[in-house]
């Protein structure tokens, strides 16, 4: 975190002259004082001082004063609290000092690493467009472009190991499209580091819902990171739109700069834009493609929450954001991207490994859940007996490399008694009726 904040001081150092361009000289003086304060949060890092209440303009100050106010006195500073909430509220911190200032409010310091990102994945890019060009609508190809969006989530993946030439695929395979995805699995060589791969279920539901419903089929992408697995997080929803699977996807991005990479919806924007203005056709037309589903709003933006860039877990949503709980259940299918939001969804606890993933939701199913995530730290669960054993001996660094997978998927209705979605006596959850509110409620009261 030092690092990220010094990266940041030296951004806006860098970048004097063309801030001054912009805003004029005032904005000197805000880029004077976002640099002491930032020193100074430094400082406070280093020297494990308490968590301070934020006391500005900052919009969701009221849930951050009364998190911090709840936390333990001793696990109230950077190396007691626990890692999720130190980290959370650093990157809030941060930004609090731009939102605060006088021109710099909304600034994004992380915008320019979002947009090379994406900039220098060209190639990889135009292959993932020929190959993503009017694909069948069958399990196969639905599960491809899920591993693809999943292995997008690799830290170092991102750009280099997708990166290969469209020209050898051709000449391997005459069934180009279908081939192009194989060999960008293979080239990644990672789906045998896949631990869990729930995307048969996830397309059963997906199926299942187009079938019985009668109004929209509500897709809720809880993003991640921007740049090139945005890209990919699109191709995978066009994919759901253009075959009916799904009528609506509804995107839920950072309200504010967060952990680097993660998607503004300045970045949706930007993204849009920088295909249609792509000097490559076919990026070109995919922009144009994609920026016409957005104003059909078959894709859109949902309304901004700062319960994404809140240090709550999951699960307390009901209790302290009802309003996007209930948003979340009109959807059939909600995805949650990357590490963070796994991390929330269980809660950042170490569970048994072998633990259902319906059981660390703690009654967080607002709908039926998806979790998409490269494992970067030590949360995880739903794996085999014996699995994360036999992983430890043979790769130490697996639970925080990156280069394993999973791909998790629970039933809105389903519960221990193994009764999916029936209304049986013999089980509580499912007597007490199918609202997902009072499941909730029930999994809570009992403490699991
Ligand atoms: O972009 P992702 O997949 O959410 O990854 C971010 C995660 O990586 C980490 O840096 C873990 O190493 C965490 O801070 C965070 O949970």
């Amino acid at each position: 975190m030092p690092g990220i904040m010094q990266q940041i001081i030296q951004h806006l150092v860098n970048n004097r002259v063309y801030l001054e361009e912009e805003y004029g000289r005032e904005v000197l003086k805000d880029i004077n004082s976002i640099v002491d304060a930032l020193e100074r949060l430094k400082m406070e890092l280093n020297r494990d001082r308490q968590f301070q209440l934020f006391r500005g303009n900052e919009p969701d100050k009221a849930e951050w004063n009364a998190f911090i106010s709840e936390l333990p006195k001793l696990k109230r500073t950077y190396f007691r609290a626990c890692w999720l909430h130190a980290e959370c509220y650093i990157y809030r911190r941060i930004y609090s000092f731009f939102e605060n200032s006088k021109l710099l409010n909304g600034y994004d310091y992380f915008a320019d690493l979002k947009r090379e990102d994406l900039e220098i994945s060209e190639r990889a890019m135009n292959a993932l467009t020929l190959a993503t060009r009017g694909l069948p609508k069958n399990y196969e190809a639905f599960s491809k472009l899920m591993r693809i969006n999943l292995w997008s989530n690799h830290y170092e993946i991102q750009l280099n190991a997708f990166v290969f030439s469209q020209d050898e695929n051709r000449s391997k395979n005459h069934h180009e499209n279908e081939t192009t995805i194989d060999v960008l699995a293979q080239v990644a060589d990672l789906d045998r580091n896949l631990l869990i791969d729930d995307s048969i279920l996830i397309w059963n539901c997906l199926i299942k819902s187009k079938a019985l419903c009668k109004d929209d089929v509500i897709v809720d992408l809880i993003c991640d990171n921007g740049g090139f697995e945005f890209f990919t997080d699109m191709l995978l929803m066009e994919y759901l739109i253009d075959n009916g699977l799904a009528t609506k996807v509804r995107l839920h991005v950072k309200a504010i700069p967060w952990y680097i990479s993660d998607l503004t919806r300045n970045d949706v924007e930007w993204t849009i834009n920088f295909l249609i203005n792509h000097p490559s056709e076919m990026l070109s037309n995919l922009g144009r493609k994609w920026h016409k589903l957005m104003k059909d709003r078959k894709i859109l933006v949902a309304p901004e929450s700062y319960f994404w860039t809140g240090p709550q877990s999951y699960f307390v949503m009901v209790d302290s954001n009802l309003e996007l709980y209930k948003l979340l259940s009109t959807a059939k299918l909600c995805i949650f991207k990357g590490d963070l939001n796994y991390r929330k969804l269980l809660g950042d606890y170490i569970w048994d490994s072998t633990e259902e993933f319906i059981t660390c939701l703690r009654g967080f199913r607002p709908a039926n859940i998806c979790a998409m995530r490269t494992v970067k730290c030590e949360v995880v669960c739903g794996l085999p007996e014996g699995k994360a054993d036999q992983l430890l001996k043979t790769d130490p660094q697996w639970m925080i490399s990156s280069a394993y997978g999973l791909i998790q998927y629970t039933d809105a209705l389903k519960c221990g008694c193994g009764l999916i979605g029936g209304t049986s006596t013999e089980c509580s959850i499912h007597s007490i009726g199918r609202n997902s509110h009072c499941v909730m409620r029930l999994h809570k009261n009992k403490g699991t």
